[in-house]
């Protein structure tokens, strides 16, 4: 385990009863990023933050937070994290802001409340009690009440679930602006636009286990075969060209005119399939490189649909 991650697991396991949530998960979160964690609905992801955040007991594994042990050392680490979960915690009777503002006074340098919760488009309800509030107000007091604290490390379980477009803007905002600022984040989540857009690492959960993590556009480039697509006159001369690119490489005309190469698509293969076209006297109508989106290396990887 290294000393400078924010949140390091290794071999991870949570039971619950004779189900495995959780089964040999290794995960670490570089200090200052983002790291989303992706996976169908049962994968573990929450069992996972839940046990980070020192709310589960591991089976086996280790599991370190800004270097502590989120049981044994819950008392100093508490004040250093902030946690967003994904339901629960909170007195139904409660108002918004009362809420908000206790949150704030148990910490030494909080943020402003009311513009907290101006931002979050919060500021029309702080009278109401939150078991009145919407489900995305509620989703939008729990991410406030777990950035309040300015925390080094912030949990977010699916932040942006069930929130309209407006308030997830704002919620992909506060979390741009938490890493600026040098925060830790790791969130869980089922939009892939929301881990590419987010993310500085993706971490893929399935049946309890993280079964690739990188940056969301090595995950692209590494698991799944982009396409260069041209078209132009119907039937040219596939072999030749066949011949002038790389040997992992295959094209195919799908359609009269129509052509599809498939391969690792680098910069290169771009320049040797219009100087192959040069050479052969054609003008494509069209050229253009399809890369394969983080949907179609989950659904690659996994086998599954997000919302299962
Ligand atoms: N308290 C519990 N008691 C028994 N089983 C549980 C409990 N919490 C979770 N599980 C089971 O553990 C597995 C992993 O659940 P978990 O909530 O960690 O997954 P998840 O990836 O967060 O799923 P989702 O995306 O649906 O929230 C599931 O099969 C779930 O039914």
């Amino acid at each position: 385990m290294h000393a400078t991650a924010a949140v390091e697991v290794a071999g991870l396991v949570k039971r619950y009863g004779r189900s495995t949530a959780v089964d040999g998960l290794d995960l670490t979160v570089e200090r200052g990023s983002v790291t989303a964690v992706l996976g169908p609905n049962g994968a573990g992801k929450t069992t996972t933050v839940e046990v980070c955040e020192g709310y589960r007991r591991p089976d086996a594994g280790q599991v370190r937070v800004l270097g502590l042990d989120p049981l044994a050392d819950a008392a100093e680490l508490r004040p250093r994290i902030g946690v967003m979960l994904q339901s629960g915690g909170i007195y139904p009777g409660v108002r918004a802001m009362e809420m908000l503002r206790h949150i704030a006074s148990l910490h030494a340098h909080p943020l402003d409340t009311d513009a907290l919760a101006e931002r979050l488009g919060l500021g029309s309800c702080g009278r109401t009690p939150y078991r009145r509030l919407s489900g995305g107000q509620q989703q939008r007091l729990s991410l406030a009440m777990a950035v309040v604290g300015r925390p080094e490390l912030v949990f977010l379980d699916e932040p942006t679930a069930g929130l309209d477009p407006q308030a997830r803007r704002a919620t992909w905002e506060l979390v741009r602006e938490l890493r600026a600022d040098g925060v830790t984040v790791l969130l869980t989540t089922h939009f892939m636009d929301e881990a590419e857009e987010l993310a500085d690492r993706v971490a893929i959960v399935d049946a309890g286990r993280v079964i690739a993590h990188d940056e969301p556009a090595a995950l692209c480039r590494g698991n799944a075969r982009n396409t260069l697509r041209f078209e132009g006159r119907p039937g040219l001369d596939l072999e030749s060209l066949l011949t002038a690119l790389p040997p992992d490489c295959k094209a195919v005309e799908p359609a009269p005119g129509s052509y599809l190469i498939t391969g690792e698509v680098k910069p290169q293969l771009l320049a040797t399939v219009t100087a192959w076209c040069a050479q052969n006297g054609v003008l494509p109508d069209r050229i253009a490189v399809e890369r394969h989106t983080l949907e179609d290396v989950f659904l690659e990887l996994t086998g599954k649909e997000l919302r299962g």
